[in-house]
Formats: structure tokens, sequence, C-alpha cells
């Protein structure tokens, strides 16, 4: 530095500077500073991380509010007669930010554990390799950056300048009451799992989407169980183009395609996809190679941003917009920061995705090849599912041509539990004969696997014995 012109020197200077304090970043500075480096993580604002905020959690403080309007809805079933259902909307809303708050304020208590001088606020760019600079003009030098800058929803034409009538998931979640109406645009998870909450929660809901697949099923017969389960709960418009404009009422949505129509909707919740959050970083200044869309190419094995000293993590690198992959990006990319010039490549776990409707979306592993064993599970008629009342959906098993599970697919009751016990089965390498050897309780959903696992195993020759415990004979003797 000494030889630096004074007007040149930085301000701040470390061995690892990330860039966003998000869950990818606050896992990568402290995977780096774990590798004894000394680090800085700057964020403008360091409001907590985006699931707290305005993803994961509010999402799912809004289904649980459904579920609960959903189950005493379906309660007669039982016999049980809970009375007339009231929606109290406000009252939805203010538990839903009041959870959501203490989820938050975990989320930035972790700051004040930082050692001092860490945490950077402004917004950086980049001027060279790895020097950026802040809003406020003071300049970082570091040996490594982490790109942790996540992501921001997408909102095209039509949408924009509408006003406050048009939602995004930055400020669905702050409505001081349930929509009158809600039309939704796009069929991915963030459209699919408040769609379907809202539905529950008593709001007239019509879901759009230009593509005719929703949640990127990957089976027909998986899509055709989901497209049913959420049909009860909301209006699914499917394959058609979208126009909006403002109304005295509302928004107006007019649509065009194999159907054609126009309603006004109170207000519109614009959920078609994500992009990462890279305008304003000046990737040209940091030399980066980047793709078509203008994200930096990266390895995933290591992080690494080409033969460059930056590394990419989260939701910014557009490759598993997930809370899971961002948390182990950010370790893998923080550790290797700390290590460059000497980048290993570090475990990565095998895709998985789930969508928490009811019954929820899982997929996970590779998809099937041409050698790939399959083996079905209906959960229309599983035991305890009947008894539940709420038996329907199945479950797709695949295997290799020796039996080693490899992925599944499940749209069922259950599913976000099944589909872990099914991905640490694939993670672990276990046969489908392995599967049927553990022990079965009865009377579970897990039972249901049963069916898939076995046809997995005629197929190959495999044992389907079970574990001797779990069959009745024995149970009963
Ligand atoms: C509604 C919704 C529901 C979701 N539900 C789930 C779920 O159930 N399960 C699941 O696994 N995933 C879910 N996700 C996805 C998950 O929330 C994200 O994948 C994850 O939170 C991304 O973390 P991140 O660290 O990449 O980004 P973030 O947490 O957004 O962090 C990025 C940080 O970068 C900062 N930043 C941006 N630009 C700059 C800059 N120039 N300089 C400095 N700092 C900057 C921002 O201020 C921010 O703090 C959901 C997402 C949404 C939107
Ligand atoms: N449970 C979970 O894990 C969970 C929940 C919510 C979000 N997420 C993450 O957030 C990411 C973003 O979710 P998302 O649902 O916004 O995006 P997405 O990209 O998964 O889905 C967007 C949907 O919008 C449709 N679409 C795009 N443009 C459109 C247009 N102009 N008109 C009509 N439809 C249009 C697409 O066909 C697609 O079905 C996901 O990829 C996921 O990783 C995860």
């Amino acid at each position: 530095m000494r030889d630096q012109p004074e007007a040149e020197r930085p301000d701040l200077t470390c061995d690892v500077a990330i860039i966003g304090a998000g869950t990818a970043g606050i896992a990568a500075e402290r995977a780096a500073r774990d590798e004894g480096a000394r680090t800085l993580l700057i964020d403008p604002e360091f409001r907590g991380t985006l699931c707290a905020n305005t993803g994961c959690m509010p999402s799912k403080l809004l289904i649980v509010a459904a579920k609960a309007a959903h189950d005493a809805r379906r309660a007669p079933v039982f016999g049980v007669q809970p009375g007339a259902l009231q929606v109290d909307g406000p009252a939805v809303m203010t538990r839903l930010r009041e959870e959501r708050d203490r989820f938050v304020a975990f989320t930035r208590e972790s700051f004040d554990d930082l050692p001092e001088g860490t945490a950077i606020t402004g917004r950086a760019r980049f001027t060279g390799p790895t020097t950026l600079v802040l809003e406020d003009g003071r300049r970082v030098q570091a040996r490594a950056v982490v790109i942790a800058t996540g992501s921001t929803p997408i909102v095209p034409p039509p949408f924009r300048d509408l006003g406050p009538r048009v939602l995004t998931t930055e400020t669905i979640f702050e409505l001081p009451d349930l929509p009158d109406s809600l039309a939704v645009i796009g069929g991915g998870p963030i459209g699919l799992e408040l769609a379907q909450a809202m539905g529950r929660l008593g709001v007239a809901v019509t879901l759009f989407d230009r593509e005719t697949r929703l949640g990127k099923a990957r089976a027909d017969d998986i899509h055709e169980a989901l497209s049913q389960a959420v049909a009860r709960d909301l209006t699914l418009c499917l394959g058609v183009d979208t126009e909006a404009r403002a109304d005295p009422q509302g928004i107006r949505i007019d649509w065009s395609g194999p159907q054609q129509g126009h309603a006004v909707f109170s207000h519109v919740l614009v959920a078609t996809g994500r992009a990462p959050t890279l305008d304003g970083l000046d990737l040209a200044a940091a030399g980066l190679e980047l793709d078509d869309h203008g994200t930096p190419v990266f390895d995933r094995d290591t992080m690494r941003c080409g033969t460059s000293a930056v590394f990419i993590a989260g939701d910014a690198d557009a490759d598993a917009p997930l809370l899971h992959e961002a948390s182990d990006e950010g370790a893998l990319a923080g550790c290797n920061a700390a290590r460059y010039p000497q980048v290993r490549p570090g475990p990565r776990s095998i895709p998985f995705t789930l969508t928490f409707t009811d019954p929820p979306l899982a997929q996970l592993g590779a998809e099937p090849g041409d050698d790939t064993l399959t083996g079905r599970s209906d959960y229309s008629d599983q035991g305890r599912a009947r008894a539940e009342a709420r038996a329907e959906g199945l479950v797709v098993l695949h295997a290799d041509p020796q039996g080693r599970l490899t992925g599944a697919e499940l749209c069922c009751p259950g599913a976000e539990h099944l589909s872990h016990l099914l991905v640490w089965a694939v993670q672990s390498g276990a046969t489908a004969a392995d599967l049927l050897l553990l022990p079965f309780y009865h009377p579970t959903l897990e039972e249901g696997l049963k069916g898939a696992l076995k046809e997995i195993c005629r197929q190959i020759r495999l044992p389907q014995a079970e574990a001797p415990a779990t069959t009745c004979a024995v149970r009963d003797a």
C-alpha cells in the first residue's frame, strides 16, 4: 500500500470482502473468518435475510394461517362442527408480521456477534478485480471478493407503474388486510404457495401462467395431481398471455390464448421469477466473464468465477435459488476465498426442491434417464392418508439399474417429510431393498413408500423382504 498515491489508497483493507449480508453472505463471512481471514461484510441495510423478511418465513406464516382455515372448513368430514368460519384478515396479517419480525430479529442479532469493524454499511461496486467502492466514496481493497447480493423480483412491463395494487413479495406481506380478490401472475413456487394460501383464506384468486406446467413439475402425473389439488382453492388459467391496466375498482387483467377473458381484481401479485441482483455492481470493472443473462460464469464445485479471485454464492448466481443452497454455497465460497489461490472443490448436495402447497410438490435428484427404473406409490387410497380424509396424489421413485435410489417426484400428503427421508436415502447411496429392510411404523404415510420400493426391486429381482418387526403377522403374534 505504501507506494500507492494517497488518492488511490484504500480506506479499508481485508483478506475477503463479502458483498451482501443475506444467508449466503453471512455463511461466507463466517467460513472465511473460520479459515483465519480478515473479513469485511458489506450491506446497505443489514436488514436481516431475505428468507426471514420477505421469503421463506412470511410465506410459510401465511400458509399456516391458511391451513387453520382449511382444517376448520373440512372439520365436518369428521363429524366436527366448528360453526360458521370467519377469517379475520387484519389479524392474519398482524400475526404474520409479528412472527416474521421475531425471525428477522434473530437474523439481525447475528450481526452483533461479528468482530468489531467487520460490518460495513454501504452499497458496493467493483472498481477493479478485487477493489470496491462504496456509495460514500470509501475504497475497499481485498485479496478475494464474494458476491452474495441475492435476487430481486422480476416485474414484466404490463405490470409496472400501476401503483400499490400491484404486489410482489416485497410488498404483499405488508398488506393491512387480505385482498378482496387477487390475480397471481406466475405459477412457480412463489405463485403457487401464496395463491393457494390466499384462496384458503377466502380470497377469490385466479392464477395465470403463460406456460401450461405449474411449479416446473417434471412428470405429467405429478403435475396432474398438483393442478387438481390447487384448482380446489383457486381458478387456474394456464398457457395464456396477460395484459394489465388500472381500473377504478382495481387492476383489470385481460388474458388470451386457449382461454380468453377479462376481470378486475383488487390486487395483483406478480410472481414471474427473480433475477440476480447484479445491477450496479459494475462487473465489467472486475473483468469477469458473463453468461447471456449477465451472470458471472462460475464453477459450482468451488463457487469461483473463472480464474479470478471473485467468488459468488446464493441467489446472485441464479443456480439453485433456495435457502439451503445459499447457505452451502456461501460457506464454500467463503472458505475458498480465504484460501485463495488454493481453491478446492467442496461437497454439493443433490438437487432438492419443495413447494409448500397442500399437498406439497417435491422433486429430488437427477431427472430420469433411459435406463432409470421407476416405482410408483398411489396415495389416493393410502391407509393413513385416507384416515385423515386427505388421500390423493402419488410418489414416483427413480433408481439406477442396480436398484440404487437416484431421485423422486412427490405430490401427496406429507410430501415435505417423505421427500426428506428420500433425499437422505439417495445421498447415502441406499438401494430400494435397503430401505425395505428398515422399520416402517404403522399406520403412517411412510408405509405408502413400500409399493414404489417393491416395484423397483421386482424389476431387477432384488429381495423385497421387509423388516420383520413391521409386518402385521409378527406384530399380531
Ligand atoms: C416468497 C419467497 C419464499 C421462499 N421460500 C423458500 C422456501 O420455503 N425454502 C427455500 O429453500 N427457499 C425459499 N425461498 C428462496 C430463499 O429465500 C432464497 O434462496 C435465499 O433467501 C437467498 O439468500 P441470499 O443470501 O442469496 O440473498 P439475500 O438474503 O437476499 O441477501 C442478499 C443481500 O445482498 C445485499 N446487497 C444487494 N446488493 C448489494 C450491493 N451492491 N452491495 C452490498 N450489499 C448488497 C442485500 O441488501 C441483501 O442483504 C423463498 C424466496 C421467496 C422470495
Ligand atoms: N418452497 C420453496 O422452496 C420456494 C418458495 C418460493 C420461492 N422459492 C424460490 O424462489 C424462486 C423464484 O420463484 P418464482 O415462483 O417467482 O419463479 P419461477 O421462475 O420458479 O416461476 C415463475 C413462473 O412465472 C411464469 N411466468 C414468467 N413470466 C410470465 C409472464 N409474463 N406471464 C405469466 N407467467 C409468467 C413462468 O412460466 C413460471 O411458471 C424459485 O426459483 C425458488 O427457487 C422457493
